[in-house]
């Protein structure tokens, strides 16, 4: 078969457009020579929507999803986002009011069923959407749309529809997630009228379709990660690069400020009860770090490190720590770096930890010293290699002409240890220990009433030290 050459357009960063034949010839390849079924590529796509969906609209606040599936793939692809969204978390709702008799549809809504799923008629939808819904995901056209959109559909699309100038939440609509096409847009042409659909996400599938220039909506992605480069390769597709493993990426940027008063999180799920508590807080904080650890969180052992130099100037960073016991917290660093100029001028130091999944901080204080030489060794000589060598040639915080300092000194180290030779510890570079005197733990709770367990440590005499756990109000 001879290849067909197809003249796309392209957009802003080189990424290909197509028009809707060229839309349709990539699809015949793809369930054609490159052996997808339709039932995969649906599944991608609808897998791709749900992503992007969680990407921008948290399952906070937006779990109330109606998704609106049309008669053809367009409207499977919504049917499978609303699948993967439940499993997500979210809470979602149908209306499929022109169902097909072909098997793949008929399983996709026999599984929305055994979830429990509800499928609504146009009918019992409420006059204001926003009453009952967050966000409405738009599946009833792609690409094979033409001409003026007929019923059921007509009425449906109206309902959505927001005349320029008008405030969406006061006439009682959600934010709009439009699969592949806004629906009832012309393919190529767009909105010609201005009077239709103005969605405020479009997930692109492939490759965007002419009519997605005209998005001017806040969030465009592009998802079906399924594009072998044969394909690419065969019709010339210039299409941006999936980041590590997700199903969809962010075309272009966010075209609207960022509202950073905004930008909250509700804490809810969690509690920290006196009775659920430890008496001691090295057990309770080995219970959450463990927990944290479990949970698989990034860097669980990540804490800043806050530290003031002899005239009360303070200063803080993130560093690692390396154990902890009932003596208390260690981490690793460079003896001359600034952190340890201000611990050796004035050893007090505060430690925070923040677990952002689990809506949980804990804060540590307390006295720090070195650890003995023999604990640092042990440590230094139990990592990378290249790890050792770079404490070799960081002299940490002071300042350096050039990046090509510390790579020039590096390679000669690397060449003088080539043997395999143990790599002694640089005297300047070390533990430090804080042994703590107070331990905060918080966890995040609704409408900021969040509970906070601090322990203190109370001295009785000399030998006698007892942990006191009191209740702060948030
Ligand atoms: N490789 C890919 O790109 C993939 C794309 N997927 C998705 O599939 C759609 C395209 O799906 P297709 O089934 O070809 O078509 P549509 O979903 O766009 O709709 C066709 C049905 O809609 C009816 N229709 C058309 N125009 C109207 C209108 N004006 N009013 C009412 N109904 C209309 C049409 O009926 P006809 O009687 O007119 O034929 C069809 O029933 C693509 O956009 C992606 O979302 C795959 O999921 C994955 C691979
Ligand atoms: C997640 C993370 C972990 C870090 N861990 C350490 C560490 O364990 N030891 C260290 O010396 N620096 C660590 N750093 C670098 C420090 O934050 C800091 O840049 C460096 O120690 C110099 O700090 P100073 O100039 O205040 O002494 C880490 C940085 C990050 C982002
Ligand atoms: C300069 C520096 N030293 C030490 C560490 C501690 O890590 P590790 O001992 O695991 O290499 C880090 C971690 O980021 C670091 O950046
Ligand atoms: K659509």
């Amino acid at each position: 078969m001879a290849t067909p050459v197809l003249q796309h357009s392209q957009g802003p960063d080189s990424i290909s457009y197509l028009s809707q034949a060229q839309a349709a010839s990539v699809d015949e390849a793809l369930m054609g020579e490159l052996g997808f079924s339709i039932d995969q590529l649906m599944e991608l796509a609808g897998l791709s929507v749900a992503s992007a969906i969680a990407e921008v609209y948290g399952v906070q606040g937006h779990s109330r999803v109606l998704v609106i599936c049309g008669p053809g793939n367009n409207g499977g692809d919504g049917l499978v986002a609303a699948r993967h969204l439940y499993h997500f978390g979210y809470k979602p709702r149908i209306c499929y009011p022109k169902r097909t008799s072909k098997p793949i549809y008929q399983g996709l809504v026999t599984q929305l069923e055994s979830l429990g799923v509800p499928f609504l008629s146009a009918d019992e939808l409420p006059s204001r959407l926003t009453d009952e819904f967050d966000l409405i995901v738009d599946a009833m056209f792609g690409f094979s749309f033409h001409g003026i959109p007929r019923p059921p559909f007509d009425s449906l699309l109206h309902r959505l529809v927001v005349p320029l100038g008008q405030n969406p939440k006061e006439l009682g609509v959600p934010a709009v997630v439009s699969v592949d096409i806004p629906s009832g847009w012309h393919v190529e042409d767009g909105d010609t009228e201005c009077t239709g659909l103005r969605p405020d996400m479009l997930v692109s599938l492939t490759a965007p379709k002419l009519c997605a220039k005209k998005f001017e909506g806040p969030h465009h992605f592009l998802g079906g990660r399924f594009v072998p480069p044969a394909i690419a390769n065969k019709y010339s597709l210039q299409l941006p690069p999936y980041p590590g493993t997700s199903m969809c990426v962010r075309i272009g940027k966010p075209n609207q400020p960022v509202d950073v008063a905004a930008l909250r999180v509700n804490y809810v799920g969690f509690e920290l009860l006196e009775e659920q508590a430890h008496g001691d807080p090295i057990q309770q904080f080995k219970e959450w770090f463990d927990e944290a650890v479990r949970q698989d969180l990034p860097e669980p052992n990540a804490m800043t490190l806050a530290t003031a130099n002899q005239d009360g100037r303070p200063s803080a960073r993130m560093v690692l720590l390396k154990g902890f016991d009932e003596r208390g917290f260690v981490w690793y660093t460079n003896y001359d770096s600034e952190k340890a100029s201000d611990l050796l001028s004035n050893p007090k130091a505060s430690l925070v930890f923040f677990w952002e999944r689990l809506h949980r901080q804990v804060r540590v204080e307390g006295p720090v010293e070195k650890v003995p030489p023999q604990e640092s060794d042990e440590y230094f000589h139990s990592r990378p290699r290249g790890s050792q060598i770079g404490a070799m040639v960081s002299m940490q915080s002071s300042v350096i002409p050039g990046r090509n300092v510390l790579e020039k000194n590096y390679e000669g180290l690397v060449a003088r240890y080539a043997d395999g030779s143990p790599i002694p510890r640089p005297t300047n570079w070390g533990g430090f220990r804080l042994y703590p005197k107070v331990i905060e733990f918080w966890q995040g709770r609704e409408s900021r009433l969040h509970d906070r367990l601090r322990y203190r440590l109370v001295e009785e005499g000399t030998s006698n030290q007892t942990w006191v756990r009191e209740r702060l109000s948030p």
